[in-house]
């Protein structure tokens, strides 16, 4: 384990940061560029960071701590999206910092709902996403302009996450607003979560590749179990959908693509954990006639 004091300069910062906007700006590509790992998952669909990840990045005199949130919803009403706005308020009355993310030439109500949430008494970073796609340097001139007027914001920064510009000075302006204290986690750790998570959050991102339009909306993906047996590592992960058809839908023909999913989440698994792994993936219904029959599909791989 890193000793967390030793040859510590006198003025070490750490903190926690934010990372709010509307879906599918591009919140996951900016953390996960911050972080110079891939963590969080990223896809061209809306919508498809569920859980808050935590992701860590330690230089010589800060630690950055990001959360990430799920995008606000507006759209679709549930209980699962009221949680999540909930968890969007709960996480900006944490932080040391929020970073409030736009696509450049973008403002539009989706993200006016999300400025809602911005607190009064914590810094907030607007981030100008995506500033590639924005040719014209003018255009760029007049929306900054409007972004300023709309909220009071310490900083404002035009960047492009995916293809790393301008994120080094970005992560400078959020520095000065984490308080002066020690690490809080060892230096060399990019992110606080466990195996038993990156198992879920591999399955899922196979989900959204093979599924694409047709990927139920209300789905959820949790790993129920995870057992060390020698060397190799027994995984049972749960697809919940809400309705039978959508289960019908992830499994595919004679269970084809629920298959294929679950070989290459296998796979993946096997080269992170650097070990073998036993996967089951479980596609369950919710709330329907099928709550009480767990089971619908099983693969030993
Ligand atoms: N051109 C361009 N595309 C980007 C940039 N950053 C992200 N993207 C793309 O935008 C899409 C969405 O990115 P994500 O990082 O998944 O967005 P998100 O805000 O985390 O999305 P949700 O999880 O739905 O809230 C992906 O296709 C990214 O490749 C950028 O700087 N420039």
């Amino acid at each position: 384990m890193t000793d967390l004091t030793e040859n510590l300069p006198d003025n070490f910062r750490c903190g926690f940061v934010a990372i709010v906007g509307r879906p599918n700006v591009g919140k996951s590509t900016l953390m996960n560029h911050m972080i110079g790992q891939k963590i969080s998952i990223t896809s061209e669909k809306a919508q498809t960071t569920r859980l808050r990840v935590t992701g860590i990045e330690t230089r010589r005199d800060v630690q950055y701590i990001f959360v990430d949130t799920p995008g606000f919803q507006t759209r679709h009403r549930n209980a699962l999206n009221d949680a999540l706005n909930q968890s969007v308020r709960s996480t900006l009355s944490d932080v040391d910092c929020v970073l409030f993310v736009l696509e450049a030439g973008k403002f539009g109500p989706a993200d006016l709902e999300v400025m809602a949430l911005l607190p009064k008494h914590r810094p907030v970073i607007c981030v100008i996403n995506k500033a590639d796609q924005l040719k014209d340097k003018a255009e760029m001139a007049g929306f900054l302009v409007k972004i300023s007027e709309a909220h009071p914001f310490v900083d404002i920064i035009p960047v492009s996450a995916k293809h790393g510009q301008r994120l080094d000075e970005l992560m400078d302006l959020i520095t000065p607003h984490l308080p002066v204290g020690v690490p809080l986690y060892p230096i060399d750790m990019v992110t606080d979560k466990n195996e038993r998570f990156l198992a879920a959050e591999i399955v899922r991102e196979k989900l959204f590749r093979y599924l694409g339009e047709e990927l139920p909306y209300a789905m959820n993906v949790e790993t129920e179990a995870f057992e060390l047996d020698g060397a190799m590592r027994r995984i049972h992960v749960q697809v919940l959908v809400d309705k039978p058809g959508q289960k019908a839908i992830v499994i595919g023909k004679n269970g084809e693509k629920l298959k294929k999913i679950s070989t290459e989440a296998r796979m993946d698994m096997e080269r992170l954990f650097d070990g073998k792994v036993f996967l089951q993936v479980w596609v369950k219904v919710k709330g329907g006639w099928a709550d009480d029959v767990r089971f619908l599909k099983q693969f030993e791989l």
